[in-house]
């Protein structure tokens, strides 16, 4: 990014525990989704989550974003325990988190849609906009600068007063990536980023990807892809049936005959 103000500052320190999910439950009806799920991740790492279809993975992203409230376990964002807070207290923690469809705004411009990634602001308080207009408007005014800059790492200027309906399926994953990224988060949920994103795009989100962890954001990524995986993750952990089945380098978990198994499983 080449502007002076760069969005994605690092803020935490290396090594500290910045997520750690200790023996997470969450079950609907009977079924559970997560059975005693752990998952610590450090201050700038990136790593995946992984595992054959219906192992609880979109569930845990679900958990640490705070859209669900687990049946038991705890949930610590920077060493607070996070588990009963809904998803506003979470973004505010600084957890973002995209989703395996984005679903933009279709008629709302793709700068608009931008915008809805800002944290809550004055403006949205009527009798502060009474008070203090002028606060208010130099506000907006640094929020869309902010939101061009976004815009501008995620190469969609161009297409910034065009209704996001027009963009395709890679093209919203980047224009998701930027709206999350307004609330300057330090910790990104990416789920199945690669899914659905034509080879070219692919790359530039990947590099994207990449340069953000660079940047200092701890990154957890759901990818079907091992590929990707292996290309960005130092760590691959490994769930099945809503547990831990094996962690470590993707090489590694690659050859892991219980992964392997586990994945043929599903397949069958
Ligand atoms: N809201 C829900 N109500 C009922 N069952 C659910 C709900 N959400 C998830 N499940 C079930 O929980 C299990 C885990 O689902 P989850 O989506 O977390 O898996 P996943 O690992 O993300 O799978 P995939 O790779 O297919 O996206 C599945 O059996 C799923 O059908």
């Amino acid at each position: 990014m080449q502007s002076s103000h760069d969005p994605m500052k690092a803020s935490a320190a290396k090594d500290a525990a910045v997520i750690e999910v200790a023996d997470v439950v969450k079950a609907f009806g009977g079924l559970r989704a997560v059975d005693g799920m752990s998952l610590s991740l450090r201050a700038g790492e990136m790593i995946a989550l992984i595992g054959p279809n219906g192992a609880g993975k979109t569930t845990m992203f679900n958990l640490i974003a705070g859209s669900l409230r687990p049946d038991a376990g705890s949930i610590r964002v920077g060493g607070v325990d996070v588990a009963r807070e809904g998803p506003d207290r979470r973004i505010g923690r600084g957890v973002g988190r995209t989703f395996q469809i984005p679903r933009p705004f279709a008629e709302m411009s793709v700068l608009e849609n931008v915008l809805t990634g800002a944290q809550a602001q004055a403006g949205e308080r009527p009798w502060m906009n009474f008070l203090v207009p002028g606060r208010i408007a130099a506000q907006e005014r640094a929020a869309v600068d902010r939101a061009r800059e976004l815009l501008d790492f995620v190469t969609l200027s161009r297409l910034e007063l065009e209704p996001a309906r027009v963009l395709s399926g890679g093209q919203r994953k980047l224009l998701e990536l930027a709206r999350i990224l307004m609330a300057d988060p330090r910790v990104i949920l990416l789920d199945e980023p690669a899914a659905g994103v034509n080879p070219v795009l692919l790359e530039l989100l990947i590099d994207r990807i990449v340069s953000l962890n660079a940047a200092g954001k701890t990154i957890l990524l759901i990818e079907h892809n091992m590929d990707m995986v292996a290309r960005l993750c130092g760590r691959a952990v490994v769930m099945a049936a809503g547990r831990l089945l094996a962690e470590g380098p993707p090489a590694q978990i690659a050859r892991d005959p219980a992964v392997i198994s586990a994945y043929l499983g599903d397949v069958a």
